[in-house]
């Protein structure tokens, strides 16, 4: 059916809405070599059916509304740069295996529900500090264009591989619509029973030297879903968790293609992820991505940095959340361990003192980054746990809420962070360092992050 005459206007506002960030510079944007390629695949994108559904997209935000206003907990983890090679199976299943564990232990801690947010299915491309690389290839020095994720080119070193090509981000709608689809299986289909959770930590704390001290925990742990059990509480209720996805709205040509109209209101859903977020490198007030994320009625997500000044913050909540809707903003600060302290407080302070109410999350992991020794790119889990600490001293002095915590992680026995209760060493990162961009917690230094911030909220 046409649409009616007083329904038309509506949507070309709407669509003009969607495609003002055409206008505005978009930072950290792929040089496509043939602008014709990139329309083909977009429009071959724009007839492919949604990722996620918008009614989707609702939930997960009323639940970050419960995250602002201090009732739930949200734990977003997952690879820095998800790779197509890296969409196996096993891969999918640790993580998602790792991050269920986590919940568990947080959900305990925090005695509010745990929001679960992968940074999964659809976390394909990455803004770089240099457009390029320079590398001494058989003794001469060589520089072609960085690595932006495999949305965009390959990691190999070679011309070839370098070269953004536009038919990649096909190529990312079937990766993450594969993701996707076992991530709901996992979590639908019997794998995410909470008891078998819980037998995964016990049977970890127990193997595993370093986490002995968790052992009391894990009995507490045990002796709460006795007491559930005792009372009564139907064993079904806890066989399946809601899973949502996220990533970092960085193309935007790719956004806007997977971005459509909800047919129950007639209001636009990116239908890439439930949730999308701007990164610190691409949340200018003035830029496309700021200009991309308004126009969306998903959750949004802002990367907070050290030098976020508190006017940034207020602008982006008015140009983000005008309406002041419960879980529309959340605020994701990454300062630097040795940052939080002192650029944190006047933030919250003055966004509270606004009147506004955004979730506040902490990525203790993209401040903590730096070059070891050997040359890999690297964090020490000990910044990452101080990180977070200062997090919840700043909102314990504050009287705001701890709302979460945004990792980057994965279920394999990686060697990308040194420390932790593994005494993972500098000398240790070559072993098996597999990450295509920042260095991620192992399974091992997951779960003792989790126990360790759970003992946190315990202590609230
Ligand atoms: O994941 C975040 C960024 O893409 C990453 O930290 C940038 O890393 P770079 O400084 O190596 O470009
Ligand atoms: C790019 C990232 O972070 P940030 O924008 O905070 O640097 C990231 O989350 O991988
Ligand atoms: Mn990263």
């Amino acid at each position: 059916m046409p649409p009616s005459r007083a329904e038309a206007p509506a949507g070309a506002r709407a669509d003009a809405r969607l495609d003002a960030w055409r206008d505005l510079p978009a930072a950290q944007q792929p040089e496509w070599p043939d602008r014709a390629r990139l329309d083909a695949a977009m429009a071959t994108l724009a007839t492919l059916p949604p990722l996620v559904f918008a009614g989707e997209c609702d939930q997960l935000k009323e639940r970050l509304g419960a995250v602002a206003r201090g009732e739930a907990f949200l734990l977003q983890g997952g690879d820095c740069a998800e790779t197509f090679a890296g969409a196996t199976a096993d891969a999918i299943r640790g993580k998602v295996k790792t991050v269920l564990q986590m919940a568990v232990v947080l959900t305990y801690g925090a005695s509010v529900p745990v929001v679960k947010l992968g940074r999964m299915a659809g976390q394909f491309a990455k803004p770089r500090s240099s457009g390029s690389e320079t590398r001494v290839v058989d003794g001469e020095s060589v520089t072609l264009p960085a690595y932006r994720g495999d949305a965009v080119n390959d990691l190999a070193f070679t011309p070839e591989a370098r070269t953004p090509d536009p038919e990649r981000l096909l190529r990312v709608y079937n990766a993450s619509a594969g993701t996707l689809n076992l991530i709901r299986a996992f979590t639908q289909g019997g794998f995410a029973d909470l008891r078998q959770v819980h037998e995964w930590n016990r049977g970890f704390v127990r193997d595993s030297g370093a986490m002995a001290r968790y052992e009391d925990m894990a009995r507490d742990i045990e002796r709460a879903l006795a007491f559930m059990a005792a009372c009564g509480a139907d064993p079904r209720e806890f066989r399946t968790v809601d899973f949502y996805a996220s990533h970092e709205a960085l193309i935007l040509d790719y956004e806007r293609a997977l971005t459509r109209t909800d047919s129950r209101t007639g209001l636009p859903y990116d239908v890439s992820a439930h949730l999308v977020w701007l990164g610190e490198r691409t949340r200018q007030l003035d830029g496309a991505h700021v200009a991309f994320a308004a126009g969306i009625r998903n959750p949004i997500g802002v990367k907070v940095g050290p030098t976020t000044t508190p006017d940034d913050a207020l602008a982006l909540i008015e140009r983000l959340d005008p309406d002041r809707e419960p879980g529309r903003l959340t605020f994701i600060t990454r300062m630097g361990a040795g940052r939080i302290r002192e650029a944190l407080p006047e933030l919250v302070a003055k966004v509270t003192a606004s009147g506004a109410q955004v979730a506040w999350v902490c990525d203790p992991m993209h401040g903590n980054t730096y070059e070891s020794a050997s040359g890999y790119k690297t964090r020490r889990f000990e910044d990452v746990v101080d990180e977070v600490r200062g997090f919840f001293e700043v909102h314990r002095a504050l009287g705001t809420w701890p709302g979460g915590l945004h990792v980057e992680l994965t279920g394999d026995d990686v060697t990308e962070c040194t420390g932790g209760g593994g005494g993972l060493a500098d000398a240790d990162l070559g072993t098996r360092y597999e990450t295509a961009c920042d260095p991620r917690l192992n399974h091992q230094q997951s779960l003792e992050l989790a126990f360790l911030v759970a003992e946190m909220l315990a202590e609230r």
